[in-house]
Order: structure tokens, then C-alpha cells, then sequence
């Protein structure tokens, strides 16, 4: 039987969750005070909505196949997104076929290189790029992590991401990541909290827990060492997203004064292998943290990963729920990976992109067994309730 061809490709935008994680209602974690590189401005400092963390909203990616087979991926990029989609990209994938994700993605990226390169089109690159992987994975019944060569472990180890890693630990993952409340222009008094918090966390949390710092892109080279040295008596694991992505030079700084055996993680809000390639050759991180939903896409990290195996790097990619899962169960170096934590007071585990999907799979006790992820493609669906806009077609 001929391999069939894309149909048709379309976008969709939804509000509330979802893909775009940050857009949540008044008083989620995830709106608190959280330094920011816009918290040097005070009345941007309290909450992140301020400065408009949630303009986006999610995208959502469908493409349809010659017989009838539709395939689907979310991530963060909205209106701008579904703009690209439909104006730009449809006309790479229309009419493909849904094999030649390699071509079609080489295309995408060459072509809006002129106003691309990272951000939101390399956001709505990844969100195609799953929607079709999603598609091939459907039209041949098997998962995505089948596709990439098969699960090399039984189950994933998760930590969590929130304000509770103490309620983290009683859910069986095995460390938290915080995130931290001041930056720099709240001086010696703001460091001060910062690691009376952590110590206040060790103490609830014990020894035999990983704790972490997620600092957003907030810090200057001077206070994140500062920081990093006055945490290492509270054991921290890792410091996180320290610097702007583009202080590649003071990433390699800060890897460099940070106390032995505290890791330096970095690359949420990084895109593709040259992205990645200049964290790794300027000896920037320990661990690198591509985001699925904004690096490219599973092609994209597919390079990146072989990129960070040469060099000794772990790659335990940023949230992004089940299109990281299919990744980090096939890769020797993605050990674990991480869980948001979504539930509007980290008290308890909620599917990380709701109520967008429905099968979504979360950890139980911390892990999730591999045969969780067995169903094809990326093995979810959208929520039906959801209200879609198509703002743009094509
Ligand atoms: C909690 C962080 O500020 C952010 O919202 C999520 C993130 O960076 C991460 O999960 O890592
Ligand atoms: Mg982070």
C-alpha cells in the first residue's frame, strides 16, 4: 500500500492551560513572585502575568492524511503560531508524504530562517514537527518512542517542579525544583531569603532529596555564584536557568565558580543543534534542558541528543509531558525526567498540559511504567470540550 500523503495542515488556538502552561488563573504557583529578568522593574516583580508571561496560549497542530488518519501536537505559540502554520509552513507539508518529516523539517527552518532561528517560530517548527510525528506514529500503530528505537528502561524517574518540594516528596518523586522568589535587584536581603528558603526546605525535606533552584534567566554571573555558594551548605543539586540564554559566555563563567559537584542546568529557552552546540563547546552546563515543544521538535532533539552524548552531557528536556516522555524513555543519556507540577497549590499530581488532553499518562509514586506510553503516536487526544479557534486558514 503507497505511504499515504498530508492532506491537510491546520491551527488552532486555546486559552486556559494546556500547552501554555503559564496561562493559569489568579493565585496558581506558577503566578507567585518568581524572579524574573523583569524583576528588576518593581511593579513587574509580584506575579509574571504582569509582564505578560501568558500572551501566547497554546497552539494547537492538526494534519490530516490522504486516508483519513489525523495526527495532533500542542505547544506554546497561539495566534502568531497558527499565523505561521497556516501563512507560511502548510505549504511545506501539504501534499508530502507523511514520511518525509526530515525534508519537511529542513524546509520549515531554511525558509523562515529570515525572521526565525529561535523563540516562537521554532516553537511553531516543534509544533509540527509532533503533529507529525504524532500522524506517523498513528498510521503505522505504533508509539513515538517505537519509532526512535524503543524504550531503553522500564519505567521513568521523575523530580518535580513547584512550590512544594516537601509535598513533592511525600508523592514519591525523587527531588523538587523550586523556583527562586528574588533576584538581584532586591540585594543582599533577597539572596538572604532565597537561601533561608532552601534551608527551610531541607530541613522539611531530609538529606535524601534532591533539591534545585530554577532561577528563570534572572541572575548576573557575580550573584548566581554567590547564590550557588552559599547553597552548597544545603546540599543544592543544580542551578538552573541562571543567566539570559544568549550569556553563553557567562554560563561558561558560572560553570566554572560554582562549588564541586553542584551542576549547572540550562536550555530551556534554547533552539536546535547550533543552539546547543555553542552550550556544549563553550563548556556552558552539566545538564542541558531542551524543551520538545521549542527546540525543533523531536527531529530537532533527536541531534541535539547525539550532540550532548558526545560530550558527556545529560539531556533531561524541560516538562513538555508526553512528547518528552516518548524521547527520554530511549535515550541512555535522559536518566529521568521531569513532572510540573500543576495543581494550583503543588499540593497534588494533574495532568501537566490540562485540560487539554485526555490520556494524558503522570507519574505514580514518582515513576511511570514504560508500557504507559504504549499506545500510538503520542498516545492522547484532544479534549473535545475544548474551545478551538482557527483564527487563520489557508
Ligand atoms: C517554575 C519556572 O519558573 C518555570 O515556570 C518552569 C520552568 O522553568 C521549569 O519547569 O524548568
Ligand atoms: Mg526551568
Amino acid at each position: 500500500m503507497p505511504m499515504p500523503t498530508i492532506k491537510h495542515i491546520r491551527a488552532y488556538t486555546v486559552r486556559g492551560g494546556g500547552a501554555d502552561y503559564h496561562d493559569q488563573g489568579d493565585g496558581h504557583w506558577i503566578d507567585g513572585q518568581i524572579s524574573t529578568p523583569m524583576s528588576k522593574y518593581p511593579e513587574y516583580r509580584m506575579t509574571r502575568k504582569s509582564f505578560g508571561l501568558n500572551v501566547l496560549g497554546t497552539l494547537v497542530v492538526e494534519v490530516e492524511a490522504s486516508d483519513g488518519t489525523t495526527g495532533f501536537a500542542v505547544t506554546t505559540a497561539g495566534e502568531i503560531g497558527a499565523f505561521i502554520v497556516e501563512k507560511h509552513l502548510a505549504r511545506f507539508v501539504e501534499g508530502q508524504r507523511v514520511t518525509d518529516i526530515e525534508r519537511i523539517w529542513d524546509q520549515m527552518f531554511h525558509a523562515t530562517l529570515f525572521y526565525g532561528r529561535k523563540g516562537v517560530v521554532l516553537n511553531t517548527i516543534s509544533g509540527v514537527d509532533l503533529a507529525l510525528w504524532d500522524l506517523l506514529g498513528k498510521i503505522r500503530q505504533e508509539p513515538v518512542h517505537a519509532m526512535l528505537g524503543g524504550p531503553v528502561r522500564d519505567e521513568l524517574t521523575f523530580y518535580a517542579t513547584g512550590a512544594r518540594p516537601d509535598l513533592a516528596k511525600q508523592m514519591g518523586f525523587i527531588g523538587g525544583k523550586m523556583p527562586l522568589k528574588h533576584g538581584p535587584a532586591e540585594g543582599d536581603a533577597g539572596l538572604e531569603k532565597n537561601l533561608a528558603q532552601l534551608a527551610d526546605m531541607r530541613e522539611r525535606v531530609g538529606n535524601d532529596f534532591w533539591l534545585m533552584f530554577d532561577c528563570w534567566m534572572s541572575l548576573d554571573v557575580n550573584y548566581a555564584t554567590r547564590l550557588a555558594q552559599g547553597a552548597r551548605e544545603f546540599d543544592l543539586k543544580w542551578i538552573e536557568e541562571a543567566l539570559p540564554p544568549d550569556d553563553y559566555w557567562g554560563y561558561a563563567e558560572l560553570k566554572r565558580n560554582v562549588p564541586t559537584g553542584m551542576l549547572v542546568n540550562t536550555g530551556e529557552h534554547e533552539a536546535t543543534r547550533w543552539g546547543f552546540r555553542m552550550l556544549m563547546e563553550m563548556e556552558c552546563c552539566d545538564v542541558i534542558q531542551p524543551d520538545v515543544g521549542w527546540c525543533g521538535g523531536v527531529t530537532e532533539l533527536i541531534k541535539i541528543s547525539a550532540l550532548a552524548d558526545a560530550h558527556n552531557k545529560l539531556v533531561v528536556p524541560h516538562g513538555s509531558s508526553v512528547y518528552s516522555y516518548h524521547f527520554v524513555v530511549t535515550r541512555h543519556n535522559s536518566p529521568f525526567a521531569e513532572f510540573l507540577m500543576m495543581a494550583p497549590e503543588a499540593d497534588e499530581v494533574v495532568p501537566m498540559f490540562n485540560p487539554l488532553l485526555l490520556d494524558e499518562p503522570v507519574p505514580e509514586n514518582g515513576r511511570m511504567r514504560t508500557s504507559r506510553l504504549d499506545a500510538p503516536g503520542f498516545g492522547v487526544r484532544l479534549n473535545p470540550e475544548s474551545q478551538l479557534a482557527r483564527p487563520y486558514e489557508h
